[in-house]
């Protein structure tokens, strides 16, 4: 137990600890329970009778198990109310482990394609932001993802679904199912998102190869890379990472869960930091994945032996990776330094 007394104490000093949250699907923040009072509400069928049965279904072997899982989740969320409950529901529980900023995807893909208006969607997501903001403090900025799996013409067709709101829009990302969808297919619409302003990032390296990692960086000129585990396997990468200030957003409860990691005691995040990469820590898809971010900084400082310096580092990564600005960058790595004294 490197510099902490107790598992009580290292658990209290991760709950105080001031972050940002910066990987967060928020369709995979739909708890059970919420999923079962939907589906009421709605009137919408799910293939599973108690919320033991659905926690026992989610057992992956791989991220498309996962997927599909997670598009007929959220099959129950229709109305605008939905994606209100639905996003206020992660804040609060966001609130409860100190997180100060979120950045969260959504996927308009999997809502329009079963006939949820883009407005309805984006309209439930934003007033509940805008909700959280004033009554628990909470700062956001919010990433539409495409779907990999679908075309670059669907890509460009959501893009287009999205220009009137791209005032609550601060950025995209890519993501689903990663093998054979390689970030490439997506270079004309990120060029066009950029040249719109919005921020731009990917998922690479969570199951496909480090080459995507490039591509993602190289064809996509991303701001941040999604999960980069395999990224690890390239030394070039490694430098190139650390040297340009990368951050990378790393989900360790889900690299377990979608068995991108056979062990959490084999889990990347302890070296890339020891290779100087800015790394962070987040939830992915909390409810699949069996945690919060508190849960996933528990786990790997307990499995890597993690100290309070590492825990800082990755705590001021998780601003200084984010799309702040930067003043207020600045008096969130002012308040994590004021923590650590
Ligand atoms: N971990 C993940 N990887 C790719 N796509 C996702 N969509 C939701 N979670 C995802
Ligand atoms: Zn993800």
């Amino acid at each position: 137990m490197t510099g902490f007394a107790s598992s009580e104490e290292r658990d209290a000093f991760i709950a105080g600890l001031p972050k940002a949250e910066l990987h967060l699907h928020i369709e995979g923040s739909l708890e059970p329970e919420l999923m079962f009072a939907l589906a009421q509400r709605n009137k919408v069928d799910i293939p599973f009778a108690s919320v033991e049965e659905v926690r026992v279904a989610y057992d992956f072997s791989n991220l498309q198990d996962f997927l599909d899982i997670y598009y007929q989740g959220m099959g129950v969320l229709i109305e605008e109310q939905d994606f209100y409950d639905l996003t206020m529901a992660y804040l609060q529980r966001a609130k409860a482990d100190n997180v100060r900023h979120v950045e969260i995807f959504f996927d308009p893909q999997g809502h329009t394609e079963r006939g949820v208006a883009f407005e309805t969607v984006i309209s439930g997501i934003t007033r509940a932001l805008a909700d959280g903001e004033r009554d628990l403090g909470i700062s956001y900025r919010l990433i539409m993802c495409f779907l990999r799996h679908l075309s670059e013409e669907d890509a460009f067709a959501t893009l287009e679904e999205a220009m009137p709101y791209l005032g609550k829009i601060d950025g995209v990302g890519l993501d689903s199912s990663e093998v054979g969808h390689p970030p490439s297919k997506f270079e004309r619409v990120f060029a066009k998102c950029r040249e719109l302003g919005l921020k731009v990032v990917a998922h690479a390296g969570e199951e496909g190869p480090p080459e995507y990692v490039h591509e993602a960086l190289d064809l996509l000129k991303v701001d941040r890379i999604d999960h980069g585990n395999r990224a690890l396997e390239d030394d070039t990468l490694i430098t190139r990472l650390a040297d340009e200030g990368m951050c990378l957003t790393v989900c360790p409860l889900s690299n377990l869960k979608l068995c991108v990691i056979d062990d959490i005691h084999d889990h990347p995040i302890k070296t890339m930091l020891d290779h100087g990469i800015k790394a962070t820590v987040n939830a992915d898809d909390p409810s699949y994945f069996g945690g919060y971010v508190n849960d996933n900084f528990r786990a790997v400082t307990e499995a890597l032996n993690l100290d309070r310096d590492h825990l800082l580092t990755l705590a001021r990564n998780s601003f200084t990776g984010s799309f702040l600005d930067e003043v207020d960058k600045e008096r969130h790595v002012a308040a994590v330094s004021e923590y650590a004294a």
